[in-house]
């Protein structure tokens, strides 16, 4: 049977990445997607942009929305301070269970709790099913449309405190439109939009960095 994707990308960290170096397992999915297949990973150049997001942040608690092959929560996690806890969120089993081998041989799976599950149903049980009281930053790369009501939904939630950083992948492409709307307009947060480019391409894109003011 045909391979798909997802498991053509696991197989190229295989083949290429050293066990335990998660740079290395970032690196072999960036040359598997550039020279053999795009995958919507958010890629070396806002990758880059997310690194020093998170290093500048240096959060005990991340949330990330939309785990994908965990191209993201590999760089995000390699990053992260010893006790640190990065939570992602992945409704879509098959790549959850790709994601979990990518994390896996990244050896960074002690900072990472990868949920199976839709954002709409996990993030009102956070606090009670993980312990967290707020989220010091937000990874949002999931479903384009969603991003703003999970966006209310954590702030519903009192998951966002004054401080809290959202970070969102692919703002300009395929583009957020109502959530750019929201956090650039919400006397609520302090906008500030990272131009770069489609992950592998010459497309414009950027990331969108928005703190909660409280
Ligand atoms: O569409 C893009 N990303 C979506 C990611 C979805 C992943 O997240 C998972 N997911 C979705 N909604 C939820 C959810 N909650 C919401 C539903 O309940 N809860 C949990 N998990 C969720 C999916 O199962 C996938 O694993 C994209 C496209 C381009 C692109 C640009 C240009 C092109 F030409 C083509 C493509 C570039 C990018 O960087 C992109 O991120
Ligand atoms: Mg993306």
């Amino acid at each position: 049977t045909q391979s798909t994707r997802p498991q053509r990308l696991l197989g190229a960290v295989q083949k290429n990445a050293t066990r335990g170096d998660p740079r290395s397992v970032v690196q072999a999915i960036d040359q598997f997607c550039r020279q053999k297949e795009w995958a919507m990973n958010v890629g070396d150049e806002k990758g880059c942009i997310l690194d020093s997001v998170v290093s500048e942040v240096n959060p005990a608690t991340v949330l990330e929305l939309g785990t994908y092959c965990g191209y993201s929560t590999v760089r995000i996690a390699s990053l992260l301070p010893p006790h640190a806890k990065l939570i992602t969120l992945e409704f879509n089993p098959d790549f959850a269970a790709i994601a979990r081998q990518v994390i896996a041989w990244a050896g960074v799976e002690d900072k990472v709790h990868l949920v199976e599950g839709a954002s709409g149903d996990w993030i009102p049980k956070m606090t009670e099913q993980f312990g967290v009281k707020t989220f010091d930053l937000v990874f949002l790369d999931h479903w384009k449309d969603r991003y703003l009501p999970d966006t209310m939904l954590m702030e519903e939630c009192g998951l966002l405190r004054k401080g809290s950083i959202l970070l969102a992948d692919n703002v300009i492409c395929p583009g957020t439109p109502d959530y750019l709307e929201y956090v650039r307009s919400s006397l609520r947060y302090e906008s500030q939009y990272f131009k770069s480019h489609l992950e592998y391409t010459k497309v414009e894109d950027g990331l969108e960095k928005s703190v909660f003011l409280g």
